[in-house]
């Protein structure tokens, strides 16, 4: 359990989070979300002793990470894809980690093969690309099979797969009983994976809930249903008490062409029942999500650290558009046209450990494009210590 009570952090002039308070439960992945310079990162350091706070505690089972003699064991976190020496391969690094924790080599082939690295143990980590890394420090995290696991923007760099992935890793270890904090500035990605919430703006917590309680608070309620027989289904809707509809403009169809409708005020099961009844064809019916997002966006605005510009328009500029000129060759063969890359060979599926369970493994999609020539900057250890 991670518990943070009135944590502030000054940096100089900056108050970078001012009385910050919540609990991370055992058992539960707590999604910690706010836009760039909110403060998780800085809440997150501090838990993990690498930052001393202005005032306040943040405590990991009940002590400061400093106090706990074998760190690795109780808490794994992941701060920085770019932290290992980039002059060691992965397996060094990660071997390095498990001798100073009193952890077995054989946990670093299963950590190495619970993250989809084994094929490249052998690489430089300056060779990782931000995929790679990232994968890396998830593979230090889970080490010494902590009891808490602190990921702070876990999915970074990831391949869709690998984002898939790291959300069945959360939920996994919350299954077992460990705590997991995650942050990310995307409410769509946090609420796939966590059961609670912590949303920080400006070093403030604006909100602590649940994904439940905050999609049942901010979600429109709203059914979307795609039918050829529109006519027929806002007659049936018609009358129906507490019952609103809309047609959405012909520009909004779904993919077979059929036009859609929103309704509001009744429940998704009720609506399909009652077109079924009356034999009504229906090609797609889902309620409305976009609001999630879209409530978050509402909580966070004006707590942004960083604002950005309004993207200028073409009337407010000088720029004129320029008629398209119609190509005098083929596109192909265009001298400046996209070459599409050859696709690369996949290398060879991995054994997975038996005792992993299946849906915590990695797929055995490897990442031969990966290894490129970026070089890492670290001089901090992503893995705690
Ligand atoms: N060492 C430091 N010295 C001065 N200011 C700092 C330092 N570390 C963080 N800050 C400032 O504290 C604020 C919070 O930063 P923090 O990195 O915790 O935010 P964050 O929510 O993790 O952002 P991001 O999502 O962009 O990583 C920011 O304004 C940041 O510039």
């Amino acid at each position: 359990m991670i518990t943070i009570e009135h944590l502030t952090k000054i940096f100089g002039a900056k108050n970078a989070i001012d009385d910050v308070s919540f609990t991370a439960e055992d058992g539960k992945v707590t999604g910690f979300l706010g836009p760039n310079g909110a403060g998780k990162s800085t809440t997150m350091r501090a838990a993990l002793g690498l930052i001393r706070p202005t005032s306040g505690t943040a405590l990991i089972d009940g002590k400061p990470f400093r106090q706990m003699s074998s760190p690795m064991r109780e808490v794994g976190a992941v701060l920085n894809p770019r932290s290992a020496h980039k002059n060691r391969t992965a397996r060094a690094h990660l071997e390095a980690l498990a001798l100073s924790n009193g952890i077995s080599k054989h946990r670093v082939d299963e950590v190495m093969e619970l993250a989809g690295i084994t094929s490249v143990a052998k690489k430089k980590v300056g060779s990782f690309s931000l995929g790679m890394g990232q994968r890396l420090s998830i593979a230090a995290a889970l080490l010494g099979d902590p009891q808490n696991l602190l990921f702070d923007e876990p999915v970074n760099g990831l391949d869709p797969e690998g984002v898939l992935w790291v959300r069945q890793l959360c939920r996994f270890y919350a299954s077992q009983g460990k705590c997991v904090l995650l942050s990310s500035h995307l409410m769509s990605e946090v609420a796939q994976t966590a059961d609670n919430l912590v949303i920080i703006g400006k070093g403030h917590i604006l909100e602590r809930t649940t994904v439940t309680q905050f999609i049942s608070e901010h979600s429109s309620h709203a059914i979307r249903v795609a039918t050829p027989e529109v006519n027929r289904l806002q007659g049936l809707l018609q009358g129906q008490p507490g019952v609103a509809f809309q047609l959405l403009p012909s520009n909004v169809q779904d993919s077979s062409g059929a036009q859609i409708l929103r309704v509001t005020g009744m429940e998704l099961k009720q609506l399909a029942q009652m077109a079924a009844a009356q034999q009504i064809a229906l090609y797609e019916i889902h309620e409305e999500q976009a609001s999630l997002e879209e409530a978050y966006m509402a909580l966070t605005h004006g707590q942004e650290e960083y604002k950005t510009a309004p993207l200028p328009t073409p009337e407010s500029t000088h720029y004129q558009a320029q008629p398209v000129q119609p190509h005098s060759q083929p596109i192909s063969s265009a001298p400046n046209s996209y070459q599409q890359p050859p696709v690369q060979s996949q290398m060879p599926a991995m054994p997975i450990p038996q005792h992993i369970p299946p849906d915590a493994r990695p797929s055995t999609q490897q990442y031969p494009n990966e290894i490129g020539n970026q070089t890492g900057n670290q001089n901090e250890e992503g893995g705690a210590r």
